[in-house]
């Protein structure tokens, strides 16, 4: 499509105003908003939106390229697992022990804020008031200050509670809505936690996370992928955070469209078979030590040499990285508003050992849209581990090699009377032991003579057993080993819709000159929730009868349109339609009915051009199959320029 004429540039952008043809256009809208206006109305209801048509429509076609980008063209398996989620899964993943933010409490008005973000809005506030002059007669920051609060910034998601609550004493950071003090900060898990049926034994969580529930089916996606490795597993679907103090909109809200790959890999090849594909690819990254060192420029460097100088760890995390580079392109993401930051070590998941975010730059700043992590064989190791269910790959080696390895061997003429029903379960405890375990407990063993194994849950609840050497022998053997056995590592990415949705909205926004009021949303065909206006210039029947006809034409191709035989003036609906970022417009006129002929008006740039109907249909499909450009229509076709619309 033709580009925007007046991109809006950071410092114009007016939230307000864009929030309101949003809201306008109805893309969404705060949930449960009339009872929130009654006066009886006591809960929360922040971060909770429902989309409507136009927003619907947009994340459908989200969702669908992401399907047809990743789980088409890499076969991946798809999966569809349920939110709710027994809190044993949660406790095993760590989740009900780790998955928190720090929050602070207002001291006198009570209300929660989140610790991070309360500190970095405030110094945020104080350098934009200290630096350049937002505040009239407010002194200046001194540059060793600046320079302070910019390290702090540079690096915020790396405080735990005690450095947080630390900088809120020593910056004297209070409420900035009140000026009360807070509170030290103190840790709030994040999942919503109810209880299944009406007994209130069985404590459940929504899930926060679609992961979890395609860890605990590998087994069978392995069996159902022939036991070929490496592959993938994907999910669409809600998932729910309890976020502390939910405040910008669709960007943190607490129920969201997450859509996540779980790439399962052998930890000792994580190169990539399509590698070459993306090596080449250009990222901006922004990388730990940067970050550490006070800065937030990235740098640019292709994927092949940031895999090569170990910026980016492996292959397979750089082959994911160089995709979604690739996806956010597709959707129409401003390419020179993207970056991948690095996760710096605080910040990282409990689950994760590198991480690097897909960040996209909005008028809130840098926002994590996509997290793309390495999950190591954390999640599957400790479901297998809780289970007793092995949820290893078993390798089949070329040919047999000779292999030197500890191994562990239980008396069972004494461990079956010794453990009862629990022996089968301490037997494959034992069998589940690595080799870097067998080493240091069979030191432990020689020199204590027992030692202390974890194992799955036993008939008291306990999760391990102490084995002495009567019952367990620890030695190192020689052996021909045919298999191989391993658990995979897992490189997961993960998109949350909703967040990518809400910052290509902000991209693609700019009104023409000199009219704010006439605002455009340029969002590419593949994704703009209706690809054709279809307006009839009177309310003539014989002219209704042709849009009926040409929009049934268009449905039949699959191609989302909408009719707008309102007696609104042409250059209204026009404007209507390019707040909704509908990119192409036909006009029916009494010149169709003698001739045949239509007009097609492009969106960015209001050209117009005429053809027959025939005509105009294959270009409109050409443009959505990509065959042709509008430059190339406009070049076969009668061009009319840019129309002054009455408005
Ligand atoms: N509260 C939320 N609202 C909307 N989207 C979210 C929210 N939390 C996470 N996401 C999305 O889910 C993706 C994966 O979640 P992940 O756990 O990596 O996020 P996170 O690091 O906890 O996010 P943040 O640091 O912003 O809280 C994120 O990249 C983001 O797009």
């Amino acid at each position: 499509m033709a580009s925007s004429t007046t991109t809006l540039k950071g410092d114009e952008f007016d939230r307000q105003l864009f929030e309101s043809v949003l809201k306008r256009r109805f893309f969404f809208t705060e949930a449960f908003e009339i009872y929130r206006l009654s006066p009886n109305f006591k809960g929360d209801n922040r971060g909770l939106f429902d989309y409507g048509p136009p927003g619907c429509a947009l994340q459908a076609n989200i969702v669908d390229m992401w399907r047809k980008h990743f789980v088409l063209e890499e076969n991946m398996l798809e999966m569809d697992c349920t939110v709710v989620t027994p809190e044993l899964v949660l406790k095993t993943s760590g989740h009900v022990d780790k998955f928190a933010d720090w929050m602070c409490k207002d001291s006198v008005k009570g209300d929660y804020l989140r610790a991070d973000h309360l500190v970095a809005t405030v110094l945020k506030a104080r350098l934009a008031r200290g630096t350049r002059g937002l505040v009239k007669d407010s002194p200046n920051l001194e540059q060793a200050t600046i320079d302070e609060y910019n390290g702090i910034l540079a690096k915020i998601d790396n405080y735990d509670g005690d450095g947080l609550a630390e900088l809120i004493k020593q910056h004297g950071i209070r409420n900035p809505e009140n000026n009360n003090e807070v509170l030290p900060p103190v840790p709030f898990n994040l999942m919503f936690k109810s209880t299944i049926g009406p007994s209130t034994a069985a404590p459940i969580y929504l899930r926060p996370e679609t992961a979890q529930g395609q860890f605990l089916n590998f087994k069978k996606l392995l069996d159902y992928n022939q036991g070929s490795m490496p592959f993938a597993s994907a999910s669409i679907g809600k998932s729910y955070r309890n976020e502390i103090s939910p405040r910008t909109g669709l960007l943190r809200v607490r129920e969201f469209l997450l859509a996540e790959i779980e790439h399962y890999v052998d930890p000792e090849k994580k190169q990539h078979p399509r590698f070459r594909e993306v090596s080449d690819i250009v990222l901006p990254l922004l990388d730990r030590e940067t970050q550490l060192s006070g800065k937030t420029t990235s740098r640019t460097i292709t994927i092949g040499q940031a895999v090569e100088s170990k910026v980016i760890d492996n292959e397979t995390l750089g082959y994911f990285m160089g995709r979604i580079m690739l996806f956010l392109a597709k959707l129409g993401v401003d390419q020179s508003k993207v970056r991948f930051r690095q996760h710096l070590a605080n910040e990282m998941a409990h689950y994760a050992c590198d991480c690097w975010d897909a960040e996209l730059l909005t008028s809130y700043g840098w926002v994590e849209c996509v997290g793309c992590a390495d999950r190591s064989a954390y999640d599957l190791t400790v479901h297998a581990r809780y289970t007793g269910t092995s949820l290893a790959v078993k390798e089949v080696l070329p040919e047999p090699v000779k292999v030197e390895e500890w191994q562990a061997t239980l008396d069972k003429k004494r461990t079956g009377p010794r453990f009862k029903k629990d022996a089968k379960v301490v037997q494959s405890a034992v069998e589940a032991l690595d080799q870097v375990a067998l080493e240091s407990l069979a030191a432990e063993l020689e020199k204590n003579g027992a030692v202390v194994i974890e194992t799955p849950a036993l008939s008291d609840g306990t999760m391990n057993v102490e084995l002495s050497q009567e019952l367990l022998a620890i030695s190192k053997i020689t052996r021909l080993q045919s298999i191989r056995e391993y658990t995979p590592n897992v490189i997961e990415p993960s998109f949350g819709i909703g967040r990518i949705l809400y910052s290509l909205l902000e991209q693609v926004y700019w009104h023409r000159p000199n009219d704010a009021a006439r605002a455009v949303l340029s969002l590419p065909l593949a994704v703009a929730p209706n690809k054709v206006l279809i307006a009839p210039l009177s309310s003539h029947p014989q002219l209704n009868a042709i849009s009926h006809r040409l929009s049934a034409r268009l449905r039949k191709m699959g191609i989302a349109n909408i009719i707008d035989a309102s007696s609104a003036s042409i250059g209204k609906r026009y404007a209507r339609n390019d707040e909704l970022g509908t990119p192409l417009g036909m006009t029916i006129d009494f010149d169709t009915l003698t001739d045949g002929s239509v007009t097609l008006r492009e969106r960015d740039s209001m050209v117009q051009v005429r053809g027959l109907e025939d005509e105009v249909m294959a270009a409109i499909r050409g443009l959505l199959e990509g065959t042709e450009t509008w430059e190339q229509v406009t070049g076969r076709m009668e061009v009319f320029g840019a129309q002054e619309e009455d408005y």
